[in-house]
């Protein structure tokens, strides 16, 4: 660095402590950034001019210290090992440090590892505030809070080449226990585009974090929660370890988050029944008998959220005797979580959306519900029309299933089916994935660039899921690439033509976020040229039918499996607040743990058992192979004869039909509505109890 160059930057830093104007072209530098160097003059005492060799800690205390954080460095290595493979090629390395600034691990590409080293970025180095001055590292340690510092926003001359990102790691008492950061020490980029990094550096921040959270507490039952279902036990949900009275002990960031506390200290102390509408007792008698996943809701904003509670694995912890090698083994559970749920998310971020193997097409979305059939009647008629659709609907109703099956039934069926899920992915990194980016666009780029998601599209369908968590500005990009029919990748200055059919999804009154001007008007416009209404399970005339299909669909390909009368009425009363996902979940939960095949009462969460607890319970088992007629005649016999009749009639049908609704309706020249109507006062099961027999 020219030495010019070190005095100016030197000269400025002092300026800005000491409240003097900016001469020049200087830059005005955020408030965390000037907070910092007046810390670093005033507090640490240093000289920004000054060149003072990197301090790199002895090898004794560098041993001593990793020892230390043993669970830690091994936590964190597969997900920095994923988040290296993300940004290998554009110069980055991955540093993890512990609180006090000392890196411990590194991923660094080993054609650069000199020119890390000679910038002092080398294992053991200190990199506190007040040994290097305002950095990624030890001002996301100062702050308590992730930073970028870049360039010229180091405080010291000797580091204005670096453009360091760093994120805290917080053990579950909260208190900052490591750094995660991604530096460079040559990055061209403008600081605003140190954004991309920041989001993948906190993403990754928080996976270890949780992954801590989980192995630390894991001899403590660790009550997990998400308001969707499917999240539950990933690493996004909210945790938190309760005592053997309940009480809570412990809270991670996100479950501070999705409850809406102000910090952990608002949770923690707190018995749990104070915090949802249940209590740790019969949660925790409930999942000794199984593991399931509970509806409840919190009490201070009535939110609706999905629990699983996990007991003590005392089991698995090792007495001090046993080798390394073991208490890798001992380790094991979280890592693989990691690095599964890494993959979870990632392609989520990344891939292009497969059609699966079974999608289902609008055939078999119809079903007998009146608005049903008025939306494939739609949807069909538009299939092939480049007409824009808006899918609305409760959560979990099958925006996601009905938008894939449109994209089946149009002539773009042979090109990609994209989705975005815009409330999943972060605000910071929607821009790139939607639209894409040119190789080196930014520090944390691919090198070989992106295509994005809307590219990916061209020539098939792009679904826009939640769409009114699109940020206003992108909202903006987003209109005008539907109405050039081009998209500009990030970095890039020429447009590429591109052809795509947009359906939308919203659970959210976009009509309503328009007049809180948060959703676009014209954009609302440009989108629902047809707007299709998805009934909540609740509301659909057919639940009945669509409940049997999805049993069939959980159990296909896998051994017989019926259900208890009972237990489908409990199925058919229950309100469904997660719809047809949540009935999936609760299928899947159930035929797993369910005996001899057969889904009883007691298979079901408690709420749904609730749901149904005034219904008589006295259940016909269907069971494959056994006959209908013998399974429940006897029990007839001791009621009026022309019940009895009546029922024998019906089971016979029944039996003719091998268990066929339609089929025995018309026989008997009744609706299903009424067979199924019959059925239920008779005390008949319906639970399908094969395939081939619904
Ligand atoms: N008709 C159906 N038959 C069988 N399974 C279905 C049906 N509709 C939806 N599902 C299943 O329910 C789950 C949720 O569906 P989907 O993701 O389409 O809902 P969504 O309304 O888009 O949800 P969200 O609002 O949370 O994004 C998926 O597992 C899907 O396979």
């Amino acid at each position: 660095m020219a030495e010019a160059t070190a005095v100016a930057h030197a000269e400025g830093v002092l300026r800005t402590v000491h409240g003097l104007p900016r001469v020049g072209r200087e830059v005005q530098h955020e408030a965390p950034i000037t907070n910092s160097w007046t810390r670093c003059v005033n507090d640490h005492r240093l000289d920004p001019s000054k060149l003072y060799a990197p301090t790199v800690i002895g090898s004794l205390d560098l041993k001593d210290r990793q020892t230390q954080h043993e669970d830690l460095v091994q936590i964190a290595a597969a997900e920095m090992d994923s988040l290296y493979d993300q940004i290998s090629g554009s110069g980055y390395a991955l540093l993890m440090t512990d609180a006090s600034g000392v890196i411990l691990c590194e991923r660094v590409d080993p054609t650069l590892r000199k020119m890390f080293r000679s910038a002092g970025l080398l294992i053991g180095a200190d990199w506190s505030e007040n040994r290097e001055g305002t950095n990624g590292i030890g001002t996301c340690i100062a702050e308590n809070r992730p930073v970028t510092v870049h360039r010229a926003d180091h405080f010291r001359a000797r580091h204005i080449g670096l453009s360091c990102t760093g994120a805290p790691i917080r053990d579950p008492g909260g208190s900052l226990v490591a750094v995660l950061d991604a530096s460079s020490v040559s990055s061209h980029d403008t600081r605003a585009s140190q954004m991309h990094t920041m989001a993948l550096v906190n993403l990754s921040a928080n996976l270890i974090e949780k992954c801590l959270f989980l192995r630390r507490q894991q001899n403590h039952t660790i009550l997990r929660f998400h308001s969707r279902p499917e999240l539950v036990n990933l690493l996004h949900d909210g945790a938190l370890t309760l005592s053997g009275d309940g009480t809570v002990i412990a809270a991670d960031d996100t479950a501070v988050r999705l409850l809406g506390a102000s910090n952990r200290l608002d949770l923690v102390g707190r018995p749990l029944s104070e915090i949802f509408d249940v209590r740790a007792e019969d949660l925790m008698a409930g999942s000794r008998t199984h593991q399931a996943i509970w509806p409840v809701r919190d009490l201070r904003r009535g939110r609706r959220y999905f629990v699983s509670l996990h007991e003590p694995q005392r089991g698995r912890f090792l007495d001090a005797s046993e080798s390394f090698d073991r208490s890798f083994e001992h380790l094991r559970e979280p890592q693989r979580q990691a690095a599964s749920e890494s993959n979870l998310v990632r392609p989520m971020l990344q891939s292009v959306a497969q059609p699966p193997k079974n999608a289902l097409t609008l055939d078999d979305l119809a079903g007998e519900d009146p608005q049903m059939l008025r939306n494939v009647r739609s949807a069909r008629r538009i299939a092939d029309s480049m007409v824009s659709v808006l899918i609305q609907g409760p959560t979990g109703s099958g925006k996601e299933v009905f938008a894939r099956a449109l994209h089946l039934a149009s002539s773009r069926a042979p090109q990609n089916f994209v989705a975005v899920n815009c409330a999943a992915i972060p605000e910071t990194l929607i821009e790139s994935e939607l639209f894409g980016y040119k190789a080196g666009a930014f520090t944390g780029a691919r090198k070989d660039g992106m295509r994005g998601k809307v590219l990916q599209a061209s020539g098939g369908t792009l679904f826009l899921d939640e769409i009114g968590d699109m940020p206003l500005l992108l909202q903006t990009r987003l209109l005008r690439v539907l109405e050039e029919h081009e998209v500009v990748p990030l970095g890039s200055e020429t447009p590429i033509k591109v052809d795509i059919r947009v359906i939308c999804a919203s659970h959210r009154n976009l009509r309503e976020m328009i007049a809180k001007g948060q959703f676009r008007e014209d954009l609302y416009y440009r989108l629902n040229g047809i707007t299709l209404e998805l009934p909540s399970l609740a509301q659909r005339s057919d639940r009945d039918r669509l409940i049997r299909e999805v049993f069939s669909i959980e159990t296909a390909g896998g051994r017989p499996a019926a259900m208890e009368a009972e237990a489908f009425q409990c199925l058919m009363d229950y309100n469904w607040p997660g719809n047809v996902r949540e009935l999936r979940n609760v299928i899947r939960t159930a035929l797993a743990i369910c005996e001899g095949g057969v889904i009883t009462r007691l298979d079901l969460p408690r709420e749904l058992r609730e749901a149904a607890a005034e219904a008589e319970a006295a259940p016909v088992l269907a069971v494959p192979g056994a006959s209908a007629t013998t399974a429940a005649v006897a029990e007839a016999a001791s009621s009026n004869p022309l019940e009895a009749a009546e029922k024998e009639a019906l089971l016979s049908a029944i039996d003719a039909n091998r268990w066929n609704m339609s089929l025995t309706a018309q026989q008997l020249g009744m609706s299903r509505n009424t067979l199924y109507r019959k059925l239920k006062r008779h005390r008949i099961a319906v639970g399908p109890a094969r395939r081939d027999q619904i």
